[in-house]
């Protein structure tokens, strides 16, 4: 007989167990276990290919896991995919847009999908387009976006509903400094006012200044996780992370490669 999601409710934003995904003889991800408090700013980092990307997807709805489950508040995310949906704001990484509608256009359809009331639609629509620096090119078909404008324009796709939960796989990548920091600003604020951010990244330096939380993986299962202060130690998160996963080569590179 199965147990209604909410019983194992423990009042965290996101409870992932015993989550696995294999691709025929990969393993992608090995049985992970992650508790993400809510109102927390968790980092998710790991080698490449550590199976972060699979783990978020599996934990948004977006990719169903072999086995585990991935509670949302307490709502599963596949028996209750509409409730949980309605609270996560998913970046999620290598997903398609509809690229042939406009910046403007593509946020709008977002907040339609939503059932958002039009006049709410456009009010956050002009909000975001303006935070993420996006106003110039409200008109241009995303088709024709830069790698770092079409991310700010996932990004505020993602949070046109609201959420309660913000999943962001690799928020920062091809992103200026200036709309970094810029989203970086609106992400804390949404913490200090008790949402709950995930993030994937590969920048040691960005995760230890910017989360409270985080989770290295490795080889698809979860290596250590917890506060930042926990994680490393008193060394820096870069030097616990190398420690952990290993495989510095301490090369100078090939023999061919050297000018002198
Ligand atoms: N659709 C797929 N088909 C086959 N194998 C896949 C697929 N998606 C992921 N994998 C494999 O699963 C493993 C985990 O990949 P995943 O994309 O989750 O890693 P990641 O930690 O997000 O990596 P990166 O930091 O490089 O983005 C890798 O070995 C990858 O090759």
């Amino acid at each position: 007989m199965s147990t209604p999601a909410s019983h194992e409710f423990d009042g965290a934003a996101l409870h992932l167990t015993g989550l696995r995904k294999r691709y025929g003889a990969t393993v992608a991800v090995d049985g992970v276990d992650l508790r993400v408090p809510s109102g927390s700013f968790y980092g998710v980092v790991g080698p490449n290919g550590a199976g972060k990307t699979t783990t978020l997807s599996m934990a948004t709805g977006l990719l169903r896991p072999d086995s585990g489950s991935a509670l949302v508040h307490g709502i599963d995310v596949w028996r209750e995919p509409l409730a949980a949906k309605r609270m996560i704001g998913n970046l999620a990484d290598g997903v398609e847009l509809f690229d042939r509608l406009t910046g403007e256009q593509l946020i709008t359809y977002t907040g339609m999908l939503f059932s958002l009331p039009r006049e709410v639609i456009a009010e956050r629509t002009r909000d975001l387009l303006q935070l993420l620096d996006l106003e110039g090119s409200a008109g241009i078909l995303v088709a024709d976006y830069s790698a770092g404008m079409t991310k700010k324009i996932a990004l505020a796709c993602a949070l046109i509903h609201s959420p309660r939960v913000v999943v962001l796989d690799e928020p920062f990548e091809s992103v200026d400094p200036v709309s970094a920091a810029n989203i970086r600003d609106i992400l804390e604020g949404f913490v200090r006012s008790g949402g709950t951010v995930v993030v994937s990244s590969h920048s040691m330096d960005l995760v230890q200044r910017m989360c409270d939380h985080v989770a290295i993986l490795a080889r698809g299962r979860v290596l250590v996780a917890g506060t930042i202060d926990e994680v490393r130690g008193g060394a820096s998160l870069e030097d616990r992370f190398l420690d952990l996963v290993g495989g510095r080569r301490h090369s100078e590179g090939p023999e061919w490669l050297r000018r002198s």
